[in-house]
């Protein structure tokens, strides 16, 4: 199987615990796109009720093309589960995110949802994060200071940038540094330096999030346990 035949495999397997009744968070990306296509399926073909929320606008206008019911976070009092991509997993499954510019929402869904489920090829599993860049995304006002600022920190920033050479800009109108850090031997210890930079909205660590992982192996879906 190919990266794409996993991510269907796992966005398949996914929509098996989504219950009746539930309000979902939707998460973003490629893998998610094939999440939201059995959701939608489930809805057309089982009659299946949920209300979703979206972290993203892409990913609300597909879900509600497919039939899907979609309300803002605020409409909602609570979610039940929310079924995302993710970069990177390590060995504690903590995670980075954002590789689709979409993590500022995708945590704040994240943190109201009782229960959190990645989807992931084989290949996102890893024994250190970092390897992928570590996005962050910053309000444009200032933002140059910001990146020089994290230049002196040796965090290795650059803008992400569309071929025009315009800035990515998320849905939220914000910028996006990534940090090429290659290794990134204490998480927890770097979010807190990150957070504590003003014009950084958000990074991509999702540290102690998630509950359950399904992993796309060429011998099926493998389902993790990573906390309660
Ligand atoms: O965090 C994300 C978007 O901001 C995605 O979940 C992450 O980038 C994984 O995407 P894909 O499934 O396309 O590899």
């Amino acid at each position: 199987m190919d990266q794409n035949a996993l991510k269907a495999l796992v966005g398949q397997e996914a929509v098996k615990y989504v219950k009746d009744g539930m309000i979902l968070g939707i998460g973003t990306g490629s893998t998610v796109r094939y999440m939201i296509d059995a959701l939608g399926k489930r809805v057309k073909e089982e009659g299946l009720s949920i209300v979703g929320v979206a972290t993203s606008d892409r990913s609300a206008k597909q879900a509600e093309s497919l039939g899907i019911t979609i309300k803002q976070l605020d409409e909602v009092d609570h979610l039940d589960l929310t079924i995302d991509g993710a970069d990177e997993i390590d060995d504690n499954f903590q995670g980075i995110k954002g590789g689709g510019a979409a993590h500022l929402w995708e945590k704040i869904v994240a943190i109201n949802s009782t229960k959190n489920m990645w989807i992931v090829d084989e290949s996102k599993m890893v024994h250190h994060l970092g390897k992928f860049p570590l996005p962050l995304e910053v309000i444009p006002f200032g933002s140059s200071h910001v990146l020089e600022k994290l230049d002196k920190m040796d965090l290795h920033p650059s803008f992400r940038m569309n071929e025009d050479g315009s800035h990515v800009l998320t849905d939220s109108k914000n910028y996006i540094i990534d940090l090429h850090l290659g290794r990134i031997d204490h998480p927890h210890d770097l979010a807190n330096t990150l957070n504590g930079i003003v014009g950084v909205v958000e990074h991509g660590l999702f540290l102690d999030t998630v509950n359950t992982v399904i992993v796309g192996r060429q011998d099926g879906p493998e389902v993790l346990n990573a906390r309660d």
